[in-house]
C-alpha cells in the first residue's frame, strides 16, 4: 500500500470500509471523474491559480497532509501567495499572503462573505442555521446582530463581570487544593470557560464533584466537534456522495450535537417554568423573548435560537481555552516573561488581594502576551472558510463561485518578510500598540477581518486577560520531574496542543484565604 494511500485511509478513518462499499465508491467516482475532467478542461480566463498537480478522481486529496495549515505554507512557498487544490470535486484555494488576503476580505468582502457549509457543520448547527454557517444576506445579518450588539456587547458583559469573577475565583480555589499535584491546565481553563458561557446563557455551572466529571464529558464533546469540523470529507469533495456519509462523519456529529441538544431542551423547559417575575437574566430568557416577538421583520426562530446556543458553547469555550493553554505553555519556557508579568502584576495589583477585571487597563506587558499568542499559535488559523457566491478574479487569477478558500492566517503571522524572528515568542513586538484585532491590517488579524470577522472578541479578549493574568497572580506554575515541555501543535478547525499542558501549582499569596 503507498504511503498517499495510506495517509488517506488514516485521515478519512476509513478501516471500517467493507469491500462492497468500495466497490460503490468506485463506481460513483468514475461518474465523478467524468465531470471532473470537463470541469478542469473548461477553459477558464484568466486561469486558476497554480497548484500542485492532480490525480483523475481525487484532484489533490492523497496528498493532503492531516496538519493542513502547515501544509497550505509548505504550498505557498512552492505556488506562490495563492494556491489551488483540488479536492475532489471541489476547488479548493488557499489564500497565503496579506496582500491577497485583503483582497478577499476587503475589496470583495460581500462575495467572499459566505460559507462553505460542511456536512459535519450543517449537522452540528440545525441544518447550519446559526451564525457561523448561515450564508450572508438578512437571516445572518438578525442572528449576528443578536449575537454581537445584545448578547456580546460590552455593556452586557459587564453586567456578567460577577459570575465571571465567581468562576475564575472557583477555579483559583480549585488550583489552591491541587498545591503541589499536577493539573491538566487545558481541561481547567476549559471547564472555567465554559462555565461562564452556560452561566451568561442559561444560568447553569458545573460545581464541586460534577466539576472534573461533566466538564470532562463536555469537553470530549467540544473537541468532538471541532474534530469533525477540521477534517476532511468524503461527502463535502463529492456532493453526489453526501447522502452515503462513508466516513460516518454525519453521524458522530449527530451522536455529539444531540448531547448538546438535550442540555439545551433541559434549559429552556426549565426557563419557561420560571416565573418572569423572578427577574433572572440571562440569555436564554432574553432570546425567548425575542422568539415570541410575532412583530418581528425577521422572527428568531426555535432552530435559530439552539443554533445561537450552540456557536456559544462550541465557539466560545474551546477557542479561549486552548489559547490559554498556548499561553501558559509558552510562558513556561521563558521564566523572563512570566517574572516581566508578575511585576507588572504586583504593581497593579498587590500581592494582598485577588486580581480583579480592572486591574485588566494597567496591564499593557500581559495584553501584549496575548497578542502574541494569538500571532504565533492563532487558534483558528485557517479562520471559518469562506465561499465566494459568485465567481471573482484575486491577485489575477479566477476563484471560481462556490469554491473553498481557506486565508492561512497561520502562515501570515509566521512570515519572515513581515515579522522578526517569528517563531520565537517576544510579547515585546507589541508593545508599541501598533497592532489591533481590528482587522484592518492583513499582517495580524487572529480574529478574522470584514463581515465575519469573530464575533466575540470582546468576550474572548475578557476572559483570556482576567484568567491569564489570575493563574500567573496567584501561582507559580512548574513542569513536574522529568517531563519535557512540548510546543507542537494539533490542526483542526481548532488548533491544539498535541500534547496537553500539565503544571504543578505553588501558591504566590501570602494569605490562604484569598484562596478561599
Ligand atoms: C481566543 C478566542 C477566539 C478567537 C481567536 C476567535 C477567532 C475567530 C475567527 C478567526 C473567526 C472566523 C472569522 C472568519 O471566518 O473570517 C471566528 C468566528 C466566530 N467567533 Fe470567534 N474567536 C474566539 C472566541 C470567540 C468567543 C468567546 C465567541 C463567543 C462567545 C466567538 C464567537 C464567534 C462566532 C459566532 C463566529 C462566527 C462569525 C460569523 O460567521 O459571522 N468566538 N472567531
Amino acid at each position: 500500500m503507498s504511503d498517499a494511500w495510506s495517509r488517506w485511509l488514516l485521515m478519512f478513518n476509513t478501516s471500517d470500509f467493507t469491500y462492497a462499499l468500495t466497490v460503490t465508491v468506485t463506481v460513483l467516482l468514475v461518474i465523478s471523474l467524468i465531470t471532473l475532467i470537463s470541469i478542469k478542461t473548461k477553459k477558464i480566463s484568466p486561469p486558476l491559480p497554480p497548484g500542485p498537480k492532480s490525480l483523475p478522481l481525487v484532484g489533490n486529496l492523497l496528498s493532503l497532509d492531516p496538519d493542513l495549515h502547515t501544509y497550505f505554507t509548505t504550498l505557498g512557498k512552492t505556488y506562490g501567495p495563492i494556491v489551488t487544490l483540488w479536492l475532489g470535486h471541489k476547488v479548493g484555494i488557499v489564500i497565503n499572503s496579506p496582500v491577497l488576503a485583503s483582497e478577499v476580505l476587503k475589496h470583495h468582502d460581500t462575495i467572499f462573505a459566505n460559507r462553505d457549509v460542511p456536512a459535519a457543520g450543517e449537522e452540528a448547527t440545525y441544518g447550519g442555521k446559526d451564525i457561523v454557517w448561515t450564508p450572508y444576506g438578512p437571516k445572518w445579518r438578525m442572528l449576528r446582530r443578536v449575537c454581537v450588539s445584545e448578547m456580546l456587547s460590552k455593556s452586557t458583559l459587564d453586567s456578567f463581570y460577577e459570575l465571571r469573577r465567581r468562576e475564575i475565583r472557583q477555579t483559583m480555589g480549585y488550583f489552591y487544593s491541587r498545591v503541589g499535584l499536577p493539573v491538566d491546565i487545558g481541561e481547567q481553563m476549559f471547564l472555567t470557560t465554559m462555565n461562564v458561557v452556560t452561566n451568561m446563557m442559561w444560568g447553569g455551572t458545573v460545581k464541586g464533584d460534577d466539576r472534573a466529571g461533566l466538564g470532562t464529558e463536555l469537553r470530549l464533546v467540544v473537541n468532538g466537534i471541532t474534530q469533525l469540523l477540521g477534517m476532511p470529507n468524503i461527502s463535502d469533495f463529492y456532493p453526489g456522495l453526501a447522502r452515503f456519509d462513508l466516513q460516518g462523519v454525519r453521524k458522530k456529529m449527530k451522536v455529539l450535537a444531540k448531547k448538546f441538544d438535550d442540555i439545551f431542551e433541559t434549559a429552556i423547559k426549565q426557563r419557561k417554568e420560571i416565573d418572569e417575575q423572578e427577574g433572572s437574566k440571562d440569555f436564554l430568557q432574553f432570546l425567548l423573548k425575542l422568539r415570541d416577538d410575532k412583530e418581528a421583520k425577521m422572527p428568531l426562530t426555535m432552530t435559530h435560537l439552539k443554533a445561537l446556543l450552540m456557536d456559544m458553547v462550541t465557539g466560545g469555550t474551546d477557542t479561549t481555552s486552548n489559547s490559554l493553554e498556548f499561553a501558559l505553555a509558552e510562558l513556561m519556557n521563558k521564566p523572563q516573561i512570566i517574572q516581566r508579568v508578575q511585576e507588572e502584576l504586583d504593581i497593579a495589583v498587590g500581592k494582598n488581594k485577588m486580581v480583579e477585571e480592572s486591574h485588566l487597563s494597567k496591564l499593557p506587558y500581559l495584553y501584549a502576551v496575548m497578542k502574541e499568542i494569538l500571532r504565533l499559535h492563532p487558534i483558528l488559523p485557517l479562520l471559518v472558510p469562506h465561499c465566494p457566491s459568485e465567481t471573482c478574479v484575486v491577485g489575477g487569477y479566477t476563484v471560481p463561485k462556490g469554491s473553498r478558500v481557506f486565508i492561512n492566517v497561520w502562515s501570515i503571522h509566521r512570515d519572515p518578510s513581515i515579522w522578526e524572528n517569528p517563531l520565537e515568542f517576544i510579547p515585546e513586538r507589541f508593545l508599541d500598540g501598533q497592532w489591533d484585532y481590528s482587522g484592518k491590517d492583513f499582517k495580524y488579524f487572529p480574529f478574522g477581518s470584514g463581515r465575519r470577522i469573530c464575533a466575540g472578541i470582546a468576550m474572548a479578549e475578557n476572559m483570556f486577560l482576567f484568567s491569564l493574568a489570575s493563574l500567573l497572580h496567584s501561582f507559580d506554575w512548574k513542569l513536574p520531574e522529568g517531563q519535557k515541555l512540548d510546543l507542537s501543535e494539533k490542526f483542526g478547525i481548532v488548533l491544539k496542543k498535541k500534547v496537553p499542558l500539565v503544571l504543578i501549582p505553588t501558591p504566590r499569596l501570602s494569605n490562604p484565604e484569598l484562596y478561599q
